[in-house]
């Protein structure tokens, strides 16, 4: 029976997201080319798309280095031609690995035609076929996430219990995975093998003296400027990276005497940038940041698009539905993983995935798998208050109004204008209807409006967990970008704290988040707030991920940022991102504490435990912003009314800018903050209320403007001009 299915090198993901469970990615190195070819093929429209975005370095790079893989291919399929009798080994690891990856794809690709969906995707069918017909025999009893929850584990069991080679083959409909771990095993087998030899090999040279012969030769310096000889080569230079590192793990035998290890390092740090087309400064921060093993890894991944991922939105389908849709179109797909219940992956599709009428109806949007984390995190209730407070384009946004069922109110403001164009079209498709666009800048909560009880920030970042989306990251980014956005980072996330309400019954929750794997840009940031504010980090409820950093280069981070989540392209096969949630213990501002976004980390924050009475005059302003805020309820679920009778488009509203006590209080800030954004060329539009702006929100959607002047003062003025007029006409 020949394999079918889904990539098997997909298949193989069994961590989050394509990660085999032991910490070793499916798709580098030896893998990658079948991992690619197999998973995300090309008719997939976000390969598509415009091309990768990439500096002319990295471009001639990259080219260069496809051209030394093939090179280097080339050079070992003569070896293994040359020497057939100790080539039987590798070729299972390689040889038969790739050729039945091929075989394969084209065999899944031939039953697709003909049956419109794979074994794997049949099985699936048939489970949830089969609970659908019983469920709805037993009168549709039991929720859709019961079913779903159910189904997926009676999938997973379906594929994992398939029996091996050697069961009856045409009954199990796949045979993919017993292979797939056979391989594994027996590659992991040769793996031991081979570094047992090699330590044996060295043990035995140092013995007999030959280690004299096994010492790496630097190439010569040259000067800064001039062309280096030795980075011309890139086989060699890819060569010599591997070398480096091993004489770096075990200098004291390999190294070339008078060398230091800053020689070697330096040397594998240009090596690394002559190869993959990196600047030397965000090269050297990634290596404070990954071992000399871990970051060939990371690099590697980086070099690979994530599989292609889509959110089904609860408010319009299920994912059931969504699937059996998707795979009768000829999709080919698998539930994203057991952490979601919503998420699908797509391995290979012959339409495309953004562009078929479930996807033009809302029934589903495309996300990246990472992008689902913060929402996650954040867990928006039913009948909440809620800010997502850089929202564009809304995938976030739209995720969290599903998890809201709709109801309540959610905020979706993003400082870019024209950003928040994309951001009401997806609000509008996906059948959001308790969503508000806004137009603000983020410093300007809670002045605009507060008392939230869930502040969702997924902030602006360097993007250094997305560069196999965007490469220009690899060159366009220097210290002082990542200091910037670490200081923009820290504003925001005061503002998100002061923007929620410690006294909120149900939440009191700000999400925390960032594509990027930057210290600066996360754990320093949750530490700033962590000193800044009354709030402490708690769980955020996501099973993996690896834990945040506590110290980093001879900086101390307080022990509870080990409770903040980084994801990893080469360890998750998602993007790189960040996630923190923390918890308010009390509205009131620690004493003494100034906001400083560029202060020095020095002491430990000191995290009050317990929840604090809030003063009396506290809990009177409080009563009073809530009725303010309450007032504004009724007005937005007033026009939600009318515009639903028209389009279920996001409501255009006026912000009613209520200056709560809190907010006076942080006005000083707010000018400050400011002052600081125009500075990093990051202005607030401005709000001018134009005909333009009346007509969108008549017809899709409409955005509440920032203002320099509060919408209130605004209002105020216009009523006394008008009552000046009306005074003037009966004179
Ligand atoms: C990482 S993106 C947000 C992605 C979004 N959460 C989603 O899931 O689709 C960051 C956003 O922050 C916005 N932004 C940048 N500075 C801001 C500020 N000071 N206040 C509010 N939004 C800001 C950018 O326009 C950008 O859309």
């Amino acid at each position: 029976m020949p394999r079918r299915g889904p990539g098997r090198k997909d298949k193989a993901q069994k961590g989050p997201l394509g990660h085999d469970g032991e910490g070793k990615p499916v798709f580098l190195k030896s893998k990658l080319k079948a991992s690619t070819e197999t998973s995300v093929p090309t008719k997939i429209p976000q390969k598509q798309g415009p091309g990768r975005k990439g500096s002319a370095t990295a471009k001639k790079a990259r080219a260069a280095r496809e051209a030394a893989a093939e090179k280097a291919e080339q050079e070992a399929e003569a070896q293994e031609l040359g020497s057939d009798d100790d080539g039987e080994q590798t070729n299972l690891f390689s040889d038969d690995d790739e050729d039945a990856g091929a075989a394969m794809s084209a065999e899944a690709l031939q039953q697709q035609k003909a049956k419109g969906f794979s074994d794997n995707n049949q099985s699936w069918l048939k489970l949830m076929n089969a609970h659908k017909m019983s469920s709805d025999e037993e009168g549709g009893q039991g929720s859709d996430a019961e079913d779903e929850e159910m189904m997926d584990d009676e999938f997973a069991e379906a594929v994992e219990g398939e029996p091996s080679d050697g069961d009856d083959k045409e009954s199990s409909g796949s045979d993919s995975d017993s292979d797939e771990m056979d391989i594994e095993k027996k590659s992991r087998k040769i793996d031991a093998q081979r570094k047992q030899d090699e330590e044996e090999d060295q043990a035995a040279d140092m013995e007999t003296g030959d280690v004299e012969s096994e010492r790496f030769i630097l190439p010569d310096e040259v000067a800064e400027g001039e062309e280096d000889p030795a980075a011309t080569d890139l086989v060699e230079v890819q060569g010599r990276i591997g070398q480096v590192i091993a004489v770096l793990n075990n200098f004291k035998y390999l190294a070339q005497e008078g060398k230091s290890r800053v020689d070697y390092t330096n040397r594998l740090i240009k090596d690394l940038c002559t190869y993959y087309g990196y600047n030397t400064f965000m090269m050297d921060k990634l290596l404070e940041m990954f071992t000399q093993h871990d970051i060939v890894e990371f690099l590697e991944a980086c070099e690979v698009p994530r599989p292609l991922t889509i959110r089904v939105n609860a408010l319009k389908a299920r994912r059931r539905d969504v699937a059996q849709s998707l795979i009768a179109r000829g999709v080919n797909l698998d539930p994203i993983g057991k952490w979601s219940k919503v998420g699908l992956v797509i391995f290979d599709s012959p339409v495309p995935i953004g562009a078929t009428p479930e996807y033009l109806s809302g029934q589903y949007t495309i996300q990246a798998a990472s992008s689902f984390l913060p929402v996650m995190a954040c867990a928006p209730q039913e009948g909440e208050r809620v800010l997502d407070m850089c929202a564009a384009p809304g995938g976030k946004s739209t995720y969290a109004s599903a998890l809201m069922k709709n109801s309540g109110i959610l905020f979706s403001n993003d400082m870019n204008k024209s950003r928040t164009k994309s951001l009401s079209a997806n609000i509008a498709r996906m059948g959001v209807r308790n969503a508000i666009v806004c137009n603000y800048d983020g410093k300007m909560f809670p002045k605009v409006i507060g008392n939230f009880d869930r502040v969702m920030l997924d902030a602006p970042c360097s993007g250094t967990g997305v560069i196999s989306k965007d490469p220009s990251v690899k060159v366009n980014k220097g210290d002082r970008d990542i200091q910037k956005l670490s200081h923009l980072q820290k504003e925001l996330l005061l503002h998100a704290i002061d923007s929620v309400d410690a006294k909120s019954k149900t939440g009191g929750i700000i999400a925390y988040s960032t594509c990027s794997i930057m210290v600066e840009e996360n754990e320093e940031v949750v530490n700033y707030a962590l000193k800044k504010r009354n709030v402490k980090l708690v769980d955020s409820g996501i099973e993996f991920g690896t834990d945040g950093f506590t110290s980093f280069r001879g900086k101390k981070y307080h022990p509870s940022v080990k409770m903040t989540k980084r994801f990893y392209p080469h360890t998750h096969n998602m993007d790189g991102f960040f996630v923190a949630k923390f918890k308010k213990i009390s509205n009131k501002i620690p004493a003494g504490v100034s906001d400083d976004a560029d202060e020095a980390e020095e002491e430990e924050p000191e995290i009050v435990e317990e929840v604090e009475e809030e003063p009396v005059k506290n809990s009177k302003k409080a009563k009073k912003s809530t009725a303010s805020a309450d007032s504004e309820t009724n007005r937005v679920e007033e026009v939600v009314v009318e515009t639903e009778s028209t389009t279920d488009a996001p409501v255009a509203t006026e912000p009613v800018a209520e200056s709560t006590g809190e907010s006076r209080k942080r006005k000083k800030d707010s000018k400050k903050g400011k002052k600081t954004s125009e500075k990093s060329g990051e202005k607030a539009s401005v709000a001018e209320t134009t005909e333009e702006n009346v007509n969108e929100s008549e017809t899709v959607s409409a955005v509440v403007e920032s203002s320099e002047e509060p919408a209130h003062k605004k209002q105020k003025k216009d009523s006394k001009k008008r009552s000046k007029k009306s005074s003037k006409k009966s004179k």
